[in-house]
């Protein structure tokens, strides 16, 4: 077992995908009224992420994150105590107030490659089953929060041991589809 502390959902060995899987609800860390949302599919394109705006649980170094199509998310029980963390940020992260955990976070820019996607945490999730994370994006970023530089090849080296690339932006499946959608903005690329 590596002395590395990464994310309890990395060191704690990656739960795997289940097949037919179709969602289950999300909660917030609150003791108490527990702010709750519903998610009526499974998760894609779950992810590590080392940047400093998503959601970690204390002492992680990195995020877990996943996509899924906002028409499959809604908030069930405790909306009153969600708060948008940036407005002005692309992805509008929802917390609850008291507890600070992300309950997901939306695109609202319907120009975005990713608009229609809503993030989402699903260790907040007392179910299992859902998508496993697939590879490690934003890595370098973890510097910005704290993550002493020569600490960096040690952690990579980890990453890929529990089988997720490291990338310093997100993957390159997630970068085409992002510069395919700028070249058929710009007429470069047929837009379907
Ligand atoms: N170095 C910055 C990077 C922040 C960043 O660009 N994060 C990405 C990935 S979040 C999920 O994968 C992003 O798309 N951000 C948009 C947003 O946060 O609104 C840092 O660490 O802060
Ligand atoms: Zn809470
Ligand atoms: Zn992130």
């Amino acid at each position: 077992m590596s002395t590395l502390k990464l994310h309890p959902a990395l060191d704690n060995g990656i739960q795997p995908t289940a097949a037919n899987f179709t969602g289950g609800t999300l909660q917030c860390l609150c003791a108490t009224d527990k702010v709750e949302v519903k998610i009526d599919a499974q998760t894609l394109h779950n992810h590590a992420c080392g940047c400093s705006k998503c959601w970690k649980p204390q002492n992680a170094i990195f995020s877990v994150v996943a996509v899924v199509p906002r028409d499959k998310v809604s908030v069930t029980a405790h909306g009153e105590k969600l708060e948008i963390v940036d407005e002005s940020a692309t992805i509008q992260r929802h917390a609850c107030k008291q507890c600070h955990a992300h309950l997901f976070g939306r695109i609202e820019n319907k120009d975005h490659a990713f608009y229609g996607l809503d993030f989402v945490h699903t260790e907040l999730s007392p179910q299992s089953g859902w998508a496993a994370p697939g590879f490690a994006a934003f890595v370098s970023s973890i510097i910005e929060t704290g993550t002493p530089p020569a600490q960096m090849k040690a952690i990579r080296e980890r990453l890929r041991s529990i089988g997720l690339e490291p990338y310093d932006c997100l993957s390159p499946d997630l970068m085409d589809a992002l510069a395919t959608h700028v070249a058929k903005q710009k007429g470069l690329l047929p837009a379907n």
